[in-house]
């Protein structure tokens, strides 16, 4: 459940809060990131005020390498921080740099020149490289681990939230510039000036609220919460960053509990009381799951803190895993074209606001606006459009946030950009939180944290790059006044720089788009919009003329002969079970009475010569009694219905197998369910012989036909998978039984409803890092 927790939900973040000392570090956490943001816009500013007399492109560059030079030290200096943190007191290290930092923002305005300031900006960030793993490693030691996540999630919340509070903050600043100016004769720029000396303070604050933490002397390697210890100072860097991974285990692993004494394991929450049998097995495989799982998070923290040694090898290793499926290659274009796009906003948006005559507020104002936005999309966004295909939405999103860009760089007026601005940022944090939730469920855990790390590695780059050329193109266009009789239109070159990145934002939407909607054809898209904000699923319609959503969760297991299909249907009912879920587990044919004499007509080898056609209608005959009696009925109740084959089965052995018209058989079966579609279907895919020889050889009617007629079924059963991914998860059968109930389990999980927060889009930390104090994650 790592990652399906919602973001600061108000009652959780008061759970950990609760915590004195997690506390404390929040405070001081949410004070200096509330500082750091009002520096960031300060220097910026400090930039282009302390530039006005020079050439547009010292300005540009002056603005610009404000945050480059907060980038670069990411991208030179992470792999040894990770190295200092494990090597020194935390509390140490922290609190020296802190004190540090604070003397750094608050010279910039003592010494004013623009050297300083750049120089001043990129030691600061140095700094915060060292003192971003001392902080990350000490949460564990503050929190318990079951809520380790949450702490994480509030400290990221904090990070990003204080963005706009900054922004306003400073836009206030600057609007009483003239009374400060007054007030302080001796600051050039009173508004930046004060928001400097404000982030020094905090910097002092938090460091002596550090100061009061109890944090053990040496960095705790079997610290309780802390991450699986990795061996090596050379792998401690992964410490650092990976704490959002950290899958955290509902009870701690217990190497007791194989041998367990029944007692205890009777305490285990089930409402639907298994056999003694049932549970004992479910421990054992529960106990195998964990161990697992712990080894698979320790090699993603291998891969990842290799992945810090050389951010160049992270960037070819993860493109490798990266590029190879359909689905990611068009979340990693979209994001990294995001990224892109953001960097030149980013490179050239001081200015531009300059241009339209807003100055340092309108400045504030904008920022403000975007950040708000972009917490509005990541919040708002997913639950608004729960009901709303993923893929689709994640290019819609984007295409969104890129044209509201490009009206932005279009038409230079300052109440029209800010208005727009909080557009974009709403779009950008859409397709971000929904980027980073489909990775989470498509890439599979061996090679996640690699992919994760790719896409940090290459998005800073990106980011860089981008920052660097925005203002060298921007100074290229240069301004100018194009004059039509007596209308006037000021081209600036700023604005093209934003139109350009705007047109760059849309075309990777469209082709992230088409990439990942190979499947979606059947629902156009506007139908589809319009369904889902009135919150109501168009691809599952609920059958027998009910057109809202069920409360109930409805899987499907298909697969050919001997695939493992009950075994798991076995394995996820006492996972659910355990998780607090109404559980009904059935099969098709036979699961009611009607159904059961029809499966004994449909197996019986006796029954030679049964027409296609016939055979067709038994089973959607069958299964229109299982829907009726009961699928629905469970549905309704809000239980989470895992049916051993389906529909597909149909489509498969009498469609590919027997070789009808599948459209024919779909039809059918749309009615005999009253269109009734599975939330998921799990496809074990296994070549036919080995599933049938799992079984000893065929046994039944079916079973008993040829190998080109399994065949046949398997190859349709995988086309159906590829038509519609966003509803299908295709396991490869031959992995272990524990191993494909994991991968169910990953893709499941998300789709829960309460207990497991419905709402599963976990705003992980990943953001363009622009004065980024929680550095990565
Ligand atoms: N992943 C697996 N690897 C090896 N054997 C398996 C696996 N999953 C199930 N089996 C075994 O294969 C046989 C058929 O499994 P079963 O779940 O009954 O398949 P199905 O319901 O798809 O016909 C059983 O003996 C089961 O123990
Ligand atoms: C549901 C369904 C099953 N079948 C076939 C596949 C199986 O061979 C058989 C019964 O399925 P199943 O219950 O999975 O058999 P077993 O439990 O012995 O593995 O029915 C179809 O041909 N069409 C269908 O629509």
């Amino acid at each position: 459940m790592s990652r399906s927790a919602p973001l600061g939900a108000p009652g959780e973040a008061r759970s950990v809060l609760a915590n004195p000392p997690f506390r404390r570090l929040w405070i001081s956490l949410s004070l200096s990131s509330l500082g750091d943001w009002l520096s960031l816009l300060a220097l910026m500013s400090l930039a282009t005020i302390l530039t006005m007399d020079a050439s547009p492109v010292v300005q540009y560059f002056a603005v610009s390498g404000v945050v480059l030079l907060k980038i670069a030290p990411w991208l030179l200096l992470s792999p040894f921080a990770g190295m200092v943190a494990d090597r020194f007191d935390r509390r140490l290290t922290m609190v020296a740099a802190d004190v540090l930092r604070g003397l750094l923002y608050v010279s910039i305005p003592v010494v004013g020149r623009l050297d300083w300031l750049l120089v001043a900006n990129f030691l600061a960030e140095c700094v915060a490289i060292f003192w971003t793993p001392a902080k990350d490693a000490s949460v564990p030691n503050l929190v318990p681990r079951k809520k380790l996540e949450q702490a994480n999630q509030l400290t990221l919340l904090t990070a990003y939230g204080t963005a706009p509070v900054a922004a306003g903050l400073f836009a206030v600043l600057a609007s009483f510039s003239t009374v400060l100016g007054k007030l302080f004769p001796a600051m050039a720029t009173p508004e930046a000036d004060i928001a400097l000396y404000i982030n020094g303070l905090t910097f002092f604050i938090a460091a002596a609220v550090v100061w009061t933490l109890p944090l053990p002397g040496r960095p705790a390697r079997a610290g309780a919460g802390a991450a699986p210890a990795a061996s090596g100072a050379s792998a401690s860097g992964g410490e650092d960053d990976r704490t959002e991974e950290v899958p955290v285990p509902a009870q701690e692993a217990d190497p007791n509990e194989l041998t367990a004494p029944i007692g205890e394991a009777a305490t285990l929450e089930v409402p639907a009381v298994p056999s003694e049998q049932e549970r004992k097995a479910a421990e054992r495989a529960k106990a195998k799951e964990r161990r697992r799982a712990e080894a698979a998070e320790r090699r993603a923290e291998r891969s990842s803190a290799d992945g810090q040694e050389n951010p160049l090898r992270t960037i070819w290793e993860g493109w490798r895993f990266a590029g190879s499926t359909p689905l990611v290659r068009g979340l990693m274009l979209g994001m990294l074209g995001a990224f892109a796009a953001g960097g030149a906003v980013v490179g050239v948006g001081r200015v531009f606001v300059d241009r339209l005559d807003a100055g340092n507020a309108g400045f504030g104002v904008l920022f403000g606006a975007l950040f708000a936005g972009m917490a509005l999309g990541m919040l708002a966004g997913p639950r608004t459009l729960r009901e709303f295909d993923r893929r689709r939405l994640f290019g819609l999103a984007l295409g969104t946030a890129g044209v509201a860009l490009f009206f932005t760089g279009l038409i230079p007026n300052m109440v029209l950009a800010a208005v727009l601005t909080a557009v974009v940022g709403a779009g950008a944090g859409l397709a971000w939180v929904i980027g980073l939730t489909l990775m989470g469920q498509e890439v599979q855990d061996e090679v996640r944290g690699r992919t994760f790390a790719f896409l940090h590695a290459s998005g800073r780059l990106v980011l860089l790059g981008a920052v660097a050329a925005a203002p060298l193109l921007a100074a290229a266009v240069g301004d100018h006044t194009l004059s039509v009789r007596d209308l006037t239109y000021d081209f600036l070159g700023t604005g093209a720089v934003l139109m350009l990145a705007a047109v760059l934002a849309v075309v990777v939407a469209v082709v992230s788009y088409r990439q990942m909607n190979a499947d979606a054809g059947d629902v156009p898209m506007m139908t589809e919009l319009l369904a889902a904000l009135r919150g109501v699923p168009v691809r599952t319609a609920a059958g027998d003329g009910e057109d809202t959503a069920l409360p109930g969760t409805f899987v499907v297991l298909e697969g050919g002969e001997g695939a493992g299909k009950s075994t798991q249907v076995q394995q996820l009912s006492v996972w659910l079970r355990e998780e607090g879920f109404e559980v009904v587990t059935t099969r098709e044919p036979g699961a009611t009475k009607l159904g059961m004499r029809l499966r004994a007509l449909l197996l019986d080898k006796e029954q030679t010569g049964m027409s296609p056609r016939a055979e067709a209608l038994l089973y959607a005959s069958d299964r229109a009694d299982h829907v009726h009696q009961v699928i629905l009925p469970a549905l309704r109740r809000g239980a989470i219905v895992i049916s051993d084959r389906y529909v597909d089965s149909t489509l498969a052995y009498q469609g590919a197998g027997r070789e009808l018209p599948a459209e024919e058989i779909a039809r059918v079966n749309d009615w005999a369910t009253g269109g009734l579609v599975p939330r998921l279907t799990v496809l074990l895919d296994l070549p036919a012989e080995d599933g049938l020889s799992r079984l000893g050889g065929g046994t039944d009617r079916i079973e008993a036909e040829s190998g080109d007629f399994h065949d046949r079924v398997r190859r349709g059963f995988r086309e159906l998978a590829d038509r519609a991914p966003e509803r299908y998860l295709v396991v490869d059968a031959r992995e272990s039984q524990e191993g494909v109930t994991r991968e169910i389990q990953r893709r499941l999980r998300p789709l829960l409803p309460d207990p497991v927060p419905s709402d599963s889009e976990a705003i992980t930390g990943m953001m363009p890092v622009v004065g980024d104090r929680d550095g990565e994650e």
